[in-house]
């Protein structure tokens, strides 16, 4: 009987929605794409598992490159893969909302940074730059030094070879790392089960928001507790609730402890020393307390600062972890890379006595040019979409205001048209003189224009810092291999089965760790 009436009410939904967008839909139905059926347009197309629905997405985008649409239900969908229209989209200040499928992360998140439009996201933007001020991020690296050494110190407890799961590894790092330097706690001290679940929760989360997405039929109302999916959704907001109390509560208790002003953040950034500001003489303050400063001022209150936290906490961990995950992979398949890597690591490591600060990420430039072909192939945020307010002309469409634009980043990186032989990892594609001249929207692993990535440098840093002790350390071999693996369409792209690599230790009398 309910699937009756839900089916019932989608019929009438679709209809009032066709009548009400005749003009859009003339106009998207120029866009090239695949045949429809009457009122369930291509949702059949869709109806496959998890791992297949990466294919159709990169399928379509193939057959129609470079711009196609097609229709879940009567809602239309416009993907978008040439460099020239996505500057058009992303380096607008008026198309900063972002597409419906973020409003699943609402539940988490509210409207965080990541997902808030508007005077609100400006607003928090603009509290929250400060953040990764390089005078800032210069103090960050002492964190990232500290974690990077803690991470070798635990591999050298294994054997002299030992075999990893890298995603567990990798994100073990990031999620302290982010923890410790934008929340001002360290995870493993709060407490060790609360960061277990909290690493599993996120999972959850990013395969909640894709079963969403990909059902955009499915109202909040509908979510009833007989259902897995809203079963999961409960438990997982509890762990991410629980968490934010407990940083807060702890950092606010260290705030009152430490009991130090921060100097007025008001000033403007020429004038203003944000070293200071930060960490004056106490040498570590976080990002927190630069939202907790904003709330004495009456800037933001504790729902708003526990928005941020989440957000930060999704978005700087799970990203930058994978990332690590395919730039171990990639170098550990080329050996001729990871020497190359290695031998400017130990220079580098040899004059700073094992120690990585700025200067030493600043050097590191050959790892940096392997991080970034890593981001290239395997760009951790495959997608991202945007929905317009307002009419919008790309080189070829004009596509309607309401409509939601997606852009596969995958596909833009793979672009044979802007990357010769786009399959094969060469760092040195990254040198200067090739850059000169390349299309700046053909590489957007952080996105661009004003909602780009707010920690893309950090991001760097903290894969520079870590990297960079592992390769002084051990020698990568693969075990699993990146031509061999399936990806994920979640919130970052992810290997459907784990995936491992060979650390083999160096012995280099390092004395350093
Ligand atoms: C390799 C690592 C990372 C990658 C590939 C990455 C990628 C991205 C991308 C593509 C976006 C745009 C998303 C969209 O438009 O929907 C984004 C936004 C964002 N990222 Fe990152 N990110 C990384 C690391 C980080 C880190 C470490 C942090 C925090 C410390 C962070 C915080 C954010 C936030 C808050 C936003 C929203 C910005 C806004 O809308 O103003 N990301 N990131």
């Amino acid at each position: 009987m309910l699937i009756y009436i839900l089916f019932l009410f989608f019929i009438l939904w679709s209809i009032r929605f066709y009548f009400r967008n005749k003009r859009a839909k003339d106009l998207i139905n120029k866009i090239p794409g695949p045949p429809t059926l009457p009122i369930i347009g291509n949702l059949l197309m869709f109806n496959v598992s998890i791992e297949n629905l990466w294919n159709v997405l990169r399928d379509l985008n193939k057959r129609y490159y470079p711009i196609t649409k097609f229709w879940l239900g009567f809602i239309p969908m416009i993907s978008v893969h040439h460099p020239d229209d996505l500057e058009i989209l992303l380096s607008s200040m008026k198309h900063i909302d972002k597409g419906s499928s973020y409003k699943y992360l609402h539940p988490w998140f509210k409207t965080g940074l990541l997902t808030s439009s508007g005077e609100k996201w400006k607003h928090r933007r603009q509290i929250l730059t400060p953040a990764f001020h390089f005078n800032i991020l210069k103090k960050y690296t002492i964190i990232t030094n500290d974690n990077s050494k803690m991470f070798i110190r635990m591999l050298k407890t294994q054997k002299d070879e030992s075999v990893h799961n890298l995603l567990s590894l990798c994100s073990n790092y990031t999620l302290n790392t982010i923890c410790e330097t934008a929340m001002g706690v360290a995870l493993d001290k709060i407490d060790a089960e609360i960061a277990k679940q909290y690493k599993n929760a996120v999972n959850e989360v990013g395969n909640i928001v894709i079963y969403r997405a990909i059902r955009p039929y499915i109202q909040d109302w509908m979510l009833n507790p007989l259902m897995q999916i809203a079963r999961k959704q409960k438990q997982s907001l509890k762990i991410f609730r629980d968490f934010s109390n407990k940083v807060l509560i702890e950092r606010k208790a260290h705030k009152q402890l430490t009991n130090a002003p921060l100097k007025d953040l008001n000033k403007s950034s020429k004038s203003h020393n944000y070293e200071d500001t930060f960490f004056g003489d106490r040498k570590k303050l976080a990002m927190l307390d630069l939202l907790l400063e904003a709330e004495k001022r009456g800037l933001i209150d504790d729902n708003g600062i526990k928005e941020e936290i989440g957000t930060f906490m999704l978005a700087g961990h799970d990203t930058t972890g994978m990332a690590l995950v395919y730039v171990i992979m990639l170098l550990a398949e080329n050996s001729e890379y990871q020497d190359k890597a290695r031998s400017e690591v130990i220079t580098i490591l040899n004059r700073s006595k094992g120690e990585i600060r700025m200067e030493e990420i600043r050097d590191l430039h050959y790892l940096e040019r392997c991080i970034k072909e890593s981001l290239r192939l395997f760009p951790p945020v495959s997608a991202l979409s945007r929905c317009l307010k307002e009419d919008l002309k790309l080189k070829d469409y004009v596509i309607p205001a309401g409509t939601e634009i997606g852009c596969h980043i995958f596909d833009v990186h793979r672009d044979p048209n802007f990357w010769p032989e786009p399959e094969k990892f060469d760092p040195d594609r990254f040198l200067p003189e090739r850059i000169q001249g390349r299309h700046p929207f053909s590489y957007i692993p952080f996105s661009a224009g004003p909602r780009n990535c707010i920690g893309q440098r950090f991001a760097l840093m903290e894969m520079k810092s870590l990297m960079a002790h592992i390769l002084y350390n051990f020698k990568l071999e693969p075990v699993s291999r990146t031509s061999d693996i399936k990806l994920l369409l979640n919130l970052v792209t992810q290997p459907s089965k784990p995936v491992h690599t060979r650390f083999i230790r160096i012995d280099n009398n390092n004395e350093h760790i």
